[in-house]
């Protein structure tokens, strides 16, 4: 009698913690429980651990689901300044592998980003119509500065996917921010690109009438209007298109962004193909960390392709980041007129993102 008892006192002690967590107590998926010593096994899964900083926005949401869906995370830690307990709760439900906790505020950040092996982060402020990408730059620079600065402090290994933009500034404020603690290693950090390859490949093959999966369009350059290029000359499989089609997909593909923020009139930019695109390349970061062969992507990355410090290319990835960047390959001429535009407005962009960050 005694025994029920006190087991039914546990459980409900431990419902009422799981939807009341003290204040400044880290929220826990399965892991509390495990804690609390009410399961028998051991949750989770061997793999990487995974931060997500902006876990509750519009891409973290979907970002954190599919990250709990991939088999090689065995813990995910969703970051944010507000609404992570309940996106943890809800997602820590799901019935795979990895071990969720959620972390709330700047003073969980240390706890959010301990042990990681690869960081994550769509933190700050979507466009709204009518806006560059560039109009975000005073809100995100600041967000990406703090974020970077914690990552320095407590996983300063991890491999970072940097999301928020405008991503041509972004990344160049985390690399200063990184050389400014001493815990700079430009293989390490990676804009992301993907979204672009992403487009590139499904208005191709629509194009083509093909399967998009068959699809492979290199996107160089950066990821903001004309500094986006895609490589309509090097798509596999080898294809050839007519002026006006090349200059019909190189348009929609830079502008591929901006036709999602007018639709949404509003209520924010591209948030579940974003996701899904995050999770394409973290997976592939993920495998080039296992230690997989031939792990080949575009990203916005530290590089000598170019004069200028940073420019978007196919890198091959590996157990230390970015282990090759590849040139860019031989161009046509309406290509090399697009990289000249590209290259002038991200110098501007990158040198700006320099400046914020030596401030
Ligand atoms: N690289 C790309 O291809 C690409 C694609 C789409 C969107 N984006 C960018 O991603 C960013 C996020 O977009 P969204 O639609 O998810 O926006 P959102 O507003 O829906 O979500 C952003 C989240 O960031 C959180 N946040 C704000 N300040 C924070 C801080 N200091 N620390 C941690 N979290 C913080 C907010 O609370 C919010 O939950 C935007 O800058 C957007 O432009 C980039
Ligand atoms: O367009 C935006 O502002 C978001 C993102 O950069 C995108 O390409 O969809």
């Amino acid at each position: 009698m005694e025994f029920i008892a006190s087991s039914i006192n546990q459980r409900i002690v431990r419902i009422s913690a799981h939807l009341n967590p003290p204040p400044n107590s880290q929220m826990e998926g399965s892991c509390g429980l495990l804690r609390r010593g009410n399961c028998r096994a051991k949750g989770g899964s061997p793999g990487f651990k995974v931060a997500i900083l902006g876990a509750a926005g519009g891409i973290g949401q979907p970002l954190a689901m599919l990250m709990k869906m991939n088999p090689l995370v065995s813990v995910l830690h969703l970051y944010d300044v507000v609404n992570t307990p309940g996106v943890t709760a809800d997602i820590s439900h799901m019935d795979t592998g990895a071990v969720v906790r959620g972390f709330l505020g700047k003073e969980q950040l240390e706890d959010a980003l301990t042990g990681m092996d690869l960081v994550i982060i769509p933190a700050g402020v979507p466009r709204k119509p009518g806006m560059s990408r560039d109009d975000l730059f005073n809100i995100n620079a600041g967000i990406v500065k703090t974020l970077c600065e914690g990552i320095s402090k407590s996983c300063p290994n991890a491999i970072v996917n940097l999301i928020s933009n405008p991503v041509n500034s972004t990344v160049p404020i985390a690399a200063e921010v990184f050389k400014k603690a001493g815990t700079y290693d430009p293989k390490r950090l990676l804009g992301v690109t993907m979204l672009d390859v992403v487009r590139a490949n499904t208005f191709v093959a629509e194009v083509l009438g093909l399967d998009p999966r068959e699809v492979n369009v290199p996107v160089v350059g950066g990821h903001a209007g004309v500094t986006i290029l895609p490589l309509l000359s090097q798509v596999k499989p080898p294809c050839s298109f007519t002026v006006e089609e090349t200059e019909y997909l190189t348009s929609r593909i830079q502008n591929g962004g901006t036709e999602v923020v007018e639709a949404k009139a509003g209520a924010g930019s591209a948030t579940l193909s974003m996701a899904y695109a995050a999770v394409k390349f973290a997976d592939a970061c993920l495998r080039g960390l296992r230690g997989d062969a031939g792990v080949v992507e575009c990203a916005f990355v530290s590089s000598q392709v170019t004069e200028l410090p940073f420019v978007a290319t196919k890198v091959r990835l590996g157990r230390n980041g970015v282990e090759e960047i590849y040139p860019l390959g031989p161009l046509n001429e309406f290509e090399r007129a697009g990289l000249e535009k590209a290259k002038k407005e991200l110098g501007g962009s990158i040198e700006k993102g320099i400046s914020f960050a030596r401030k």
